[in-house]
Parts: C-alpha cells; structure tokens; sequence
C-alpha cells in the first residue's frame, strides 16, 4: 500500500471511528464470549481425555475418575456448544448489521456529494466508474466493517486470553504460542503488502473493464455500422483476461498468508508434543511411544488451544484484503470530495421554504475551462426578472451552454457572480440552487420506468390531480392514447420508443411538476422538425408565464419568446439588451 493509500486510509479509518467501531463492539463482545466459551470447550475435552480415557487404559494414573464425571464433562461441552454457536450466531447477525448501516451511510454520502458536483463530476470521471463505486466498492466494504474493524480491534486480545488460560495450566506451552505467535504478524506484513497491491491493481482493472463494457454498449450502433464487432470483442476479452490475471494474483497471495498461519499453528502443535517428554516417546529412529502421564490434561488442553488462539490471525488475515478494498474505496471517495461524510440528520434538518419568485443577476462573471485557457465568458453583467425572457444569443461555442452551466451552480466563475434574489449562488448548496429552477436541455434523460415514474421524478408526492394538468399543459395528452398502457406504459431503457418531440413534452410537464419560479432553457426545439418546434413552444410559451427565463436558441422561433438579449462571442459585449 503506497504512502497515500495509508494516509487516505487513516483518514478515512478516524472519520469512521466513531460509528462504525460502535457499531463493532456488540461483534467483539460476542466474539469475546466465543473465545472464553472455546477456551471452556477445550478443558472438558481434555478432562474427559486426561481423567476418563486416560483412567480406563491406565487406571493407575487417574484412579478416582468415574463414569459420574464422564458424563458431567460431556455434558458441560455439549451446553458449551450450544452457548457456541449461539455466540457465533450473534457474533455473524451483529457484523452483518454493521456492514448494513455503514453501507448505508456510505451509499448516502457519496450519492450526495456526486449530487451536490452534479454533471460537472463526468469531466473527471467515468460514469461506470461513479457507478462501480456507489455499487461494488462500497458493497465490497462490508467487509471491511464486518470483519476488519472487529479483528483489528481484538486480534492481539483474543489471542491473550487463550494464551491466559494455557500458562495457568501450562506455562511451557503458553511460551511456545507466544513465540509461534509473534512470528504471524511478521509473516503478515509482508504478505500483506502484497495483498493490498494486488488488491488496488483488480480493482482498477476491474472499473476499466466496467467503463469499456458501459462505453461499449451506448456506442453499438457505432460499432456494428463500423464493422468492428470483431476488434472490440477482441479488446474486451483482453481487458476480462488482465481482470482474471490479477484476481489470480490476489488468490495467490491470500493462499501464501493462510499458508504462513497454518505453518505457525503446526509448528506450536510439534513443539508442544516434543517439549512434552512425558507425553510423547521418541525411541531412537524408531516410531514415537506414547506415555501417558497426570499432566495429560493439560497438555491436550494447550494443544485444542491452538487453534484457537491462531484462529483471530487468520480473520485478520482474511480481512486485510477487506481493509485493502478500503483503501481503493477512500481514494474513489476522495475523488469526489465525499470522504467527509455529512453527520447524518444534518440534512433533514435544513429548513425548505418554498421559493416563490427569483431575481437573477450576474456581476462581472468571467469563465475558462482550462487553468490558463481562453476566457470563454468575460466580464458578463445582466439582472432578469419574473416575466422577462433573457435570450442568451451567439454563435455556436460563444459560451450559452457554459453560462447555463454556471447558472446551475456545476461549474464556479473564475471571478464575478451570479445571484439569486441578492443571494451569491456560491454560498448555496447545490439542493438549494436546484429549488430555485427547473431546466430543459436538447435531450432529457428518460430512465427505465413508466411513463408515470419518469413524470413524478420532478415531485414524487404530486397529487393525480396536478400529475393531470402537468400532463395537459404539455400537451402528453396529444399522444398518451397511443401508448399501449398509458401512464403505465415502460419507457426508457428497454421500454417503449418515444419521439424527440414526445420525450421533450415530458421534460416540460415536470417542470410543470416542479414548478421552480426560473426556468433555464438550453436549444429545447434543436433537432425537432418545424411542426413539432412550434407545439413545443407553445406550451413553453405557457410554462413561461409569471417564471423568470434565461433561454439559449438558435431558432428562430425560440428567439421570438425573448423579452430581453443577451449577446455574448466576439461580437457581443456582455451587457444585457431590452
Ligand atoms: N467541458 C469542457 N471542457 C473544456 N472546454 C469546454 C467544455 N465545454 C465547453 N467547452 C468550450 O467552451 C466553449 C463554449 O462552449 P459552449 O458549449 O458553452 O458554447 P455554446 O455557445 O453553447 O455552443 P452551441 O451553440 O454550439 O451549443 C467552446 O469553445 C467549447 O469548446
């Protein structure tokens, strides 16, 4: 893991510490009682092999073990059992539940901050790469709250307690584990290195396969009219084969940490019997002999144990790739500036007061895309109010689309301002601008759903009533009988096609829905045939009455709406004309 990766990561770690190491304690409680309870387990199989076996083949050894004692101590390791797996059983619900509400949270911020970024997040991102991360990155983290916090919280104390138990009945035993023991975490820093390498490495391969395939699929058209079927199956298999070269490697090297473990455990188990002259014989070159004697007991005992007290360095083990998956988790999160979650409940306690009416000014506002590139906007000015309509005007790459932009708050002036009723839009939240306006652009995005689902996305808790008047005043009504379900007819993704004419009168009834006193309008008529431009802006016409409009067109049509200009390009001069 690189120096940053362990800085992220620590930073990330203290960030959760709080909630998510409360939420571990029940699953070290109970993993503690699991232990004790093992360590129970342990004696009663070694007295019942120490006192009752032991007695009936060498009587002379153990003469006061009785049947009575035989059946208390199978007696006691059955209910011990029981008390077990109970334990474990509770151990598994409370680190399932832990996984759950981090997951949760995690999900919950990072869909808040790729929110709040909005579209400006795609420049710097792949989408399927902001997908891999809401979905398979954070889902992957459920180990990492499930397993690695608790081990890392108990691996050195379990191992104590067992190691307790051994020296009260077994000194020379408990030093033999405690060497084995301490050479493990030698054994797994290195392998851990390793581990968490080959982790960040699949899983970068596995977000470019993932952006390949999500490429791949939207551009089919392009592909196969291309006559390039062949080469892009020939790429994806190339990039699914470097995906299972590196899954290999973590296999590999989560087969050498295991390996390194069981070494240790075998070679604490021969040490113990070979210290013990007692108890095993060695005759020369010939077999070894066993010879009982009364410290047997405590002898078996240690020896159950070791299991037992390995066991939580090999769920630590197990979980350092939970904690390497982490790792790549942070540094996407980081990448939206999402590490720092919001404390929860901060959100639900904002104040939404409706927005009624919204004053739009822009002071001086100047914008370039790149550090030292061109100045796309210089020095804009203009104030709109309700009722008027602000005509951005100018040729293709003046700026329009990139003053809109600004006026949704996804990307910041270089110097200047925009405000909303006298508030600098830089100070608001990004659910704060997006009360204040509803905005139609060439395409609107339909999602997989029905035609009532993709109308309701504006408002969810819309009366059918105003759902019905949304759906008049876009004129959805001209064409909704020749849906085959209506309201309910899929549409999207996968569903029923709609014309480009169609699909932007759905955009337009939930700006209906959503009725946001500014209303931004980016080419809403560009590639739509003159008949239907004009019904378009028909109910645009009526969308815009009483609203404050800024309106970017090249139609000619469209630019009929405006009240008010505004030029902007080289023959503009960035001041607002009535
Ligand atoms: N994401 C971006 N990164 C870098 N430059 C960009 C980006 N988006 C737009 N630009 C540049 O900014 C300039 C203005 O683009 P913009 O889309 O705002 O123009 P426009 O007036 O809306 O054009 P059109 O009428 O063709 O839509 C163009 O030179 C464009 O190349």
């Amino acid at each position: 893991m690189s120096g940053v990766d362990k800085k992220l990561v620590r930073a990330w770690v203290r960030q959760q510490a709080g909630p998510a190491k409360r939420a571990a304690l029940p699953v070290v409680i109970s993993g503690a009682l699991g232990t004790l309870i093992g360590i129970g387990q342990a004696w009663c199989l070694a007295a019942i092999i120490g006192n009752v076996l032991v007695a009936r083949i060498f009587p002379d050894l153990a003469p006061q073990a009785t049947t009575h004692t035989a059946i208390g101590l199978i007696a006691a390791f059955a209910a011990l059992s029981v008390l077990r797996a109970l334990s474990i059983c509770v151990q598994e619900l409370f680190a399932a539940r832990a996984g759950i509400v981090a997951r949760a949270r995690l999900r919950r911020s990072v869909l808040d901050s790729v929110i709040d970024i909005g579209p400006a997040l795609l420049r710097r991102q792949h989408s399927a790469e902001i997908a891999s991360l809401l979905v398979d990155r954070i889902e992957v983290l459920d180990g990492y709250f499930a397993r690695w916090l608790p081990a890392s919280m108990t691996w050195m104390v379990f191992p104590a307690l067992v190691l307790i138990a051994v020296f009260v009945v077994d000194p020379r035993a408990a030093l033999i584990l405690a060497i084995c023991g301490a050479l493990v975490p030698v054994s797994q820093a290195v392998f851990g290195i390793g581990a968490a390498l080959a982790s960040r490495n699949q899983f970068l391969a596995m977000v470019r396969l993932q952006a390949r395939f999500l490429d791949r699929i939207r551009g089919v058209a392009t592909i196969v009219l291309a006559n390039a079927t062949d080469r892009e199956a020939e790429a994806l298999s190339r990039s699914a084969d470097d995906l299972r070269r590196r899954t290999m490697k973590i296999l590999r090297v989560a087969f050498l940490s295991s390996a390194a473990i069981d070494i240790a455990m075998v070679a604490a188990i021969i040490l113990i019997v070979l210290t013990q002259g007692h108890f095993v014989h060695l005759n020369g070159l010939a077999a070894p002999s066993i010879h009982p004697s009364p410290h047997l007991t405590g002898t078996v005992f240690a020896l159950f144990l070791v299991p037992e007290f390995f066991a939580p360095f090999r769920g630590l083990a197990l979980a350092y790739q939970d904690r390497a998956h982490a790792a790549g988790a942070a540094e996407a999160m980081e990448g939206l500036n999402s590490g720092l979650a919001a404390p929860e409940g901060e959100i639900a306690q904002e104040r939404e007061t409706p927005v009624l009416v919204v004053n739009v000014r822009a002071e001086n506002l100047s914008y370039r895309w790149k550090d030292h590139g061109p100045l796309i906007l210089d020095g804009i000015d203009f104030a709109v109010a309700p009722d008027d309509i602000l005509l951005l005007d100018g040729p293709s790459g003046a700026g329009k689309s990139t003053l809109i932009e600004l006026l949704l708050g996804f990307i910041q002036p270089v110097s200047g301002r925009i405000l909303f009723n006298d508030q600098d839009i830089a100070t608001m939240r990004g659910r704060d601008i997006a009360r204040h306006l509803a905005w139609i652009g060439q395409k609107p995005v339909l999602f997989a759903g029905t035609l009532r689902d993709n109308l309701i996305f504006a408002r969810p808790d819309a009366t059918e009533d105003e759902l019905q008047r949304a759906i008049e005043a876009a004129a959805i009504d001209s064409f909704l009988p020749l849906l085959p379900d209506g309201l309910e007819t899929a549409i999207g993704e996968g569903g029923f096609g709609l014309s480009g004419g169609q699909a932007q009168r759905i955009a337009i009834a939930r700006a209906y829905l959503k009725d946001a006193p500014l209303l931004l309008l980016d080419e809403p008529t560009a590639h739509l045939d003159p008949q239907t431009e004009h019904e378009i802006i028909a109910s645009l016409r009526s969308l815009s009455q009483g609203r404050t409009v800024i309106l970017s067109s090249h139609s000619k049509t469209m630019k009929a709406l405006a009240t008010m200009s505004l030029s902007l390009g080289s023959d503009g001069d960035g001041e607002a004309r009535t």
